[in-house]
């Protein structure tokens, strides 16, 4: 016997009455059976998105007992070591927030990793956006978006770092204010600015404080919100397989399997934060001491997401400044500092436009590329990474001296040269790697995969049983595009526009054009299965749940 279930009478009835009023149910019906596609990479953006949310619930924890004044007092708390010794209200009350505080402490760490996880997420969430080509018309926007928080949460996560206003917060703040006045013209102006007169004044830390709660949290809720909302209208990408094209996406149901495994996800990321945060300490600011301008400490290292404008300031040499009309321009920390970081930033910003300009490719891309099939973008990425990962490395010059007994100067050269050569070389080496597994998946479609058994003929001759790859090995085997390698002026039957050659822009186009395409391993006319010693192999079967583009679910 099969019995219906209803909700409650009072929940009917407020369902109702929204209903009547806001028409919900039609909009909510076709919502909440959204599909969402599975895979673990998917899930990158969600950690980023969790440690958000843990973020502001502990951050507001924080604003209860957190004093954002430099006024000088001279501190009785409990924690005795310190007794005595004067430091402002800012650094007074996060120690009150540690010793006195019921939670405090470890609430202080919570927030502190999860602002660690927070952007390492959204740092690994990018890379995977960026290998797979999801950034690809129609999700330009989104990509900028990410850019645009990328940047907001390393700026959060600095101007957080500084309120405490222990020694390592005002090494920070000190750093910045350098960078600062390193800009010409109004470099001076723009520090005096933000610290109502010389350093470090009184102003910086309440300063600073309305940015951290107030201002960069609404701007990153807005641009998350926006983020999420544009996904939401576009779709996820999805991996290419079986029953996977640029019309359907294939996957789980917002409701109840999407919600039911994105809750739990929640509580998982929160349950790995709350357990890093009791047993590893992270910034025990009551070691430190108060920030002094005439103090300094010696092997600290900032939050790892600073790390790289650090290496990059630490490895710069000091060549030259250069003067114009009276004006010097200390090139040694201009351009470590703000030439480098833009670049790295403006790179990011503009590469799916970059990427398009030199393509001519300006269809919808639903379906991910597999990073080997577009092996320049792959080279591209490690370049990136490889040139990112050094300078975050040689922010730790001084402990990987220490620790591998070298001398500072051998470490700084050795990452000097490595920064122009590191890159380079994975450049040349990943585009190689791409090339290799593009020849192996043509060899796999057109003769299956190799199955380990070695059969002798009558001839005597030793060959290896080859298998026929599944269907859906198959399908992620022919997902390549075809190489788009077309004359000046075409436009091929993808509608992929070929170069204009004229002009030296034109030229410089076609040149790159040819750079990204030259060497790809054409798929054309390899018809699956085709070679010889083939035996059957098994199929696999697809998921469960498909939804047109469009919306309509089948
Ligand atoms: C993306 C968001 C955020 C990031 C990356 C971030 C990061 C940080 C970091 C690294 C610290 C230093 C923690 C320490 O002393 O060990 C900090 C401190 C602080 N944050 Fe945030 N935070 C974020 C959002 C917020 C929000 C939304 C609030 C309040 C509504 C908040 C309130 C505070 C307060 C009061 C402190 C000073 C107390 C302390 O240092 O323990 N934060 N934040
Ligand atoms: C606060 C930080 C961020 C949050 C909370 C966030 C959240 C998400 C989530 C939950 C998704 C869907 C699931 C997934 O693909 O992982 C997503 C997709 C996406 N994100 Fe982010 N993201 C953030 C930062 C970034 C950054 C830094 C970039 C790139 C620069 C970026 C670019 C994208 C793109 C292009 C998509 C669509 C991908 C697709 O459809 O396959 N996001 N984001």
């Amino acid at each position: 016997m099969s019995r219906t279930t209803q909700a409650p009478k009072a929940l009917r009835g407020a369902g109702n009455y929204i209903d009547d009023r806001f028409h919900l149910a039609k909009t909510g019906k076709k919502q909440l059976g959204k599909v969402f596609p599975n895979h673990w990479s998917f899930m990158l953006g969600e950690i980023a998105l969790y440690s958000f949310i843990i973020l502001l619930v502990t951050g507001v924890f924080l604003t209860l007992w957190f004093k954002p004044s430099m006024a000088e007092i001279v501190y009785d708390g409990s924690y005795e070591r310190l007794q005595g010794v004067p430091m402002s209200e800012a650094y007074a009350s996060t120690l009150y927030i540690n010793f006195d505080v019921r939670g405090g402490m470890l609430i202080r760490q919570i927030h502190h990793w999860a602002a660690l996880i927070f952007v390492a997420s959204m740092l690994v969430h990018m890379l995977r956006v960026f290998f797979t080509g999801a950034f690809r018309k129609p999700r330009e926007i989104n990509w900028l978006i990410g850019v645009a928080l990328f940047g907001l949460a390393m700026i959060e996560g600095l101007f957080g770092y500084s309120l405490p206003d222990d020694l390592p917060s005002g090494m920070g703040v000190r750093i910045l204010q350098g960078v600062m006045m390193a800009l010409p013209l109004v470099g001076t102006y723009v520090s005096m600015f933000l610290f109502g007169g010389e350093f470090p004044g009184e102003d910086i830390i309440p300063r600073l404080y309305m940015l951290h709660i107030l201002l960069i949290p609404g701007i990153l809720l807005a641009l998350i919100g926006a983020h999420m909302l544009i996904l939401w209208h576009q779709k996820h990408t999805q991996y290419p397989g079986k029953g996977r094209s640029e019309k359907q996406v294939v996957g789980s149901p917002m409701l109840p399997a999407f919600a039911v495994k994105a809750g739990g996800f929640f509580f998982f990321v929160f349950a790995v934060i709350a357990g890093l945060s009791a047993f590893v300490q992270v910034n025990p600011i009551h070691l430190f001491g108060p920030f002094t301008p005439t103090s300094i400490t010696s092997g600290l290292q900032p939050d790892w997401y600073m790390g790289f404008m650090e290496g990059s300031l630490r490895i710069f040499p000091n060549w030259f400044d250069i003067d114009v009309a009276g004006y010097s321009l200390p090139t040694a920390v201009l351009i470590p500092g703000l030439v480098i970081p833009g670049l790295v930033f403006g790179a990011m910003a503009l590469w799916p436009f970059i990427e398009q300009w030199l393509s001519g490719d300006k269809r919808h891309h639903n379906v991910a590329d597999r990073p080997r099939n577009a092996p320049v973008r792959t080279g591209m990425g490690v370049v990136g990474i490889t040139f990112y990962g050094l300078l975050w490395l040689a922010g730790a010059n001084d402990v990987l001296s220490e620790t591998f007994s070298v001398s500072l100067f051998a470490t700084t050269w050795f990452f000097r040269i490595a920064i122009i050569a590191g890159p380079i070389i994975g450049f040349v080496v990943t585009k190689r790697v791409c090339l290799g597994l593009q020849r192996r998946d043509r060899e796999q479609l057109e003769h299956g995969y190799e199955s380990g058994t070695i059969q002798q003929l009558p001839s005597g001759e030793f060959i290896e049983v080859h298998r026929e790859s599944s269907e859906e090995t198959v399908h992620v085997l022919e997902s390549k595009a075809p190489v788009s390698r077309i004359e000046v002026g075409d436009v091929d039957e993808n509608g992929v526009e070929a170069p204009s050659a004229r002009g030296l822009m034109g030229r410089l186009r076609l040149r790159l054009a040819d750079w990204y395409t030259r060497d790809n391993v054409s798929f054309e006319g390899v018809d699956p299965h085709s070679g010889h010693h083939l035996h059957h192999g098994a199929h696999e079967g697809g998921d469960a749940h498909e939804e047109s583009r469009d919306g309509a679910a089948t």
